[in-house]
């Protein structure tokens, strides 16, 4: 949606949108429809995005709930890591770059991921996210406030006993390049030191939800369901 705004003001630019561009961040600037109402082209305001952080070591059931929470609430869903690795297997410039540092267990420039999540967000029809895998380091999370330009409503922390994660990653059988006990022992360190940070900025800022993430998936469900119900039940969502 943003860049059919971007595009349509170039058709009609002038000092108004560029003034008012200017003026709102670049959410607001690129959902508030300003220059589509402008033409009358296309209809009104779009609904306040509502984002949604999934947190948790690997193998900790952050995609497998993701899916769940997108069939039972309609979120729209980007995995972090998928995107990535979608980068990789389309050989764009980073890819190399991004195939290195997966393998290594550590964590991609935040700005390369931040544009590949801009990007899924733009073309998105849907109005909530669930970014999933993201963010991982006090980068990660600074750089999408500073290039998004918000802030999210809701953190999932799945928090799963570090055994208990790698059986899992062991298990996964997806062919990823990650998946050995080599790099699940560095994905590990990093989570630890990089990633901890960011889940206990957000339990300080009141915004964290922890799952205990071990038993069936169903029943690890049942602990994630009422917290988009409740939201539910406000105009925001
Ligand atoms: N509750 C669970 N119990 C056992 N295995 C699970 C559970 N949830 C997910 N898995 C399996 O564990 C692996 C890792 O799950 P995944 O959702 O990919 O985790 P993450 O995205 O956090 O790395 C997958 O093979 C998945 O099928
Ligand atoms: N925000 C992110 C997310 C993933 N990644 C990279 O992608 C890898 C796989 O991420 P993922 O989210 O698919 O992994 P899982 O936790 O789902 O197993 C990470 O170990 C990082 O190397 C990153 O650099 N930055
Ligand atoms: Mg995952």
């Amino acid at each position: 949606m943003w860049r059919r705004v971007a595009s349509l003001s170039s058709s009609i630019s002038s000092s108004f949108l560029a003034q008012t561009a200017s003026r709102l961040n670049t959410w607001e600037s690129l959902t508030t429809g300003i220059a589509q109402q402008a033409k009358g082209v296309i209809a009104p305001k779009e609904k306040t995005p509502f984002i949604t952080f999934v947190l948790g070591g690997p193998g900790s059931g952050k995609g497998t709930q993701c899916i769940k929470i997108v069939e039972t609430f309609g979120f729209a869903h980007l995995s972090a890591g998928d995107l990535l690795r979608r980068e990789i297997a389309s050989k764009s410039a980073d890819g190399a770059m991004i195939l290195n540092t997966i393998k290594e267990g550590k964590i991609v420039p935040s700005q390369v991921t931040v544009k590949l999540i801009q990007k899924e967000m733009e073309l998105s029809d849907n109005h909530k996210f669930l970014i999933d895998g993201f963010p991982r380091t006090e980068e990660n999370r600074v750089s999408f406030e500073q290039i998004i330009g918000v802030e999210p409503n809701v953190v999932l922390f799945f928090d799963c006993p570090e055994e208990e994660m790698v059986k899992r990653v062991l298990n996964r059988n997806e062919g990823r390049v990650d998946d050995n006990l080599e790099t699940i022992k560095k994905r590990l360190t990093v989570f630890q030191a990089l990633s901890l940070p960011v889940i206990n900025y957000y339990s300080e800022k009141g915004k964290l939800y922890t799952i205990k993430a071990i038993g069936t998936e169903d029943e690890i469900f049942e602990q994630v369901r009422p917290i988009f119900a409740a939201f539910e039940k406000r105009p925001s969502l």
